[in-house]
């Protein structure tokens, strides 16, 4: 498995070593010890997440605050995304910065996102099964988001040629610059 740090200070690639043979392939699709060697540090996650997107879907930008803050280990199993992670840790050198990244079950790359960051994705091909883990659980009162579009961040989502299918909830985030922790 070769890990790769990204422009964000703390968030890493992982793009797994693929066995090929006449049955079809095999990877290591998490390698707890490998992992932890790259970041520096420990990581304990402790609940795997599982969701299914129509093409168009766009779920973020989403974290958790406090001690709830999550670490995630994002991947794709079916399909296509846009992901997109945003730094919201103010003494970070890359602070307010954001990556963006094709994840689909072709490329097989998965995305390691420390805490204080926000993270959202848009599925770009029908029925994406999308799979991550976090090393905190679910904590509803901690959750909070910022608007997909929000004018500081500028993200281009790539959206041009799609409908976008955005939860209510998500569609009433505020801005960053309204964001109350
Ligand atoms: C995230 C989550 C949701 N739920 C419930 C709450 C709700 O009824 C239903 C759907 O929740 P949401 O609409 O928040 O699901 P979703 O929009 O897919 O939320 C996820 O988005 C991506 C981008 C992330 O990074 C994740 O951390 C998570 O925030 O599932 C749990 O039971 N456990 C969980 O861990």
């Amino acid at each position: 498995m070769k890990i790769t740090e990204t422009k964000l200070k703390g968030c890493f690639i992982l793009e797994p070593k693929i066995h090929v043979d006449d049955r079809g392939l095999f990877f290591e699709s998490y390698h707890k010890a490998i992992l932890e060697q790259a970041i520096g540090e420990s990581i304990n996650f402790v609940q795997d997440n599982i969701s299914v997107s129509k093409k168009g879907v766009l779920r973020g930008l989403h974290f958790q605050t406090g001690k709830h803050a999550q670490s995630k280990l994002v991947q794709v199993l079916k399909g296509e995304v846009l992901d997109v992670v945003v730094d919201l840790r103010e003494q970070s050198s890359t602070f307010g910065q954001h990556l963006i990244l094709n994840l689909s079950s072709e490329n097989k790359i998965s995305i390691f996102i420390p805490k204080g960051m926000a993270h959202g994705f848009l599925a770009l091909t029908e029925d994406v099964i999308f799979t991550y883990k976090c090393d905190s659980h679910y904590h509803k009162d901690a959750e909070r988001g910022i608007k997909y579009n929000d004018p500081d961040l500028n993200i281009d989502w790539e959206k041009d040629d799609l409908n976008l299918i955005i939860s209510p909830k998500d569609l009433e985030l505020p801005l960053w610059k309204e964001l109350q922790l």
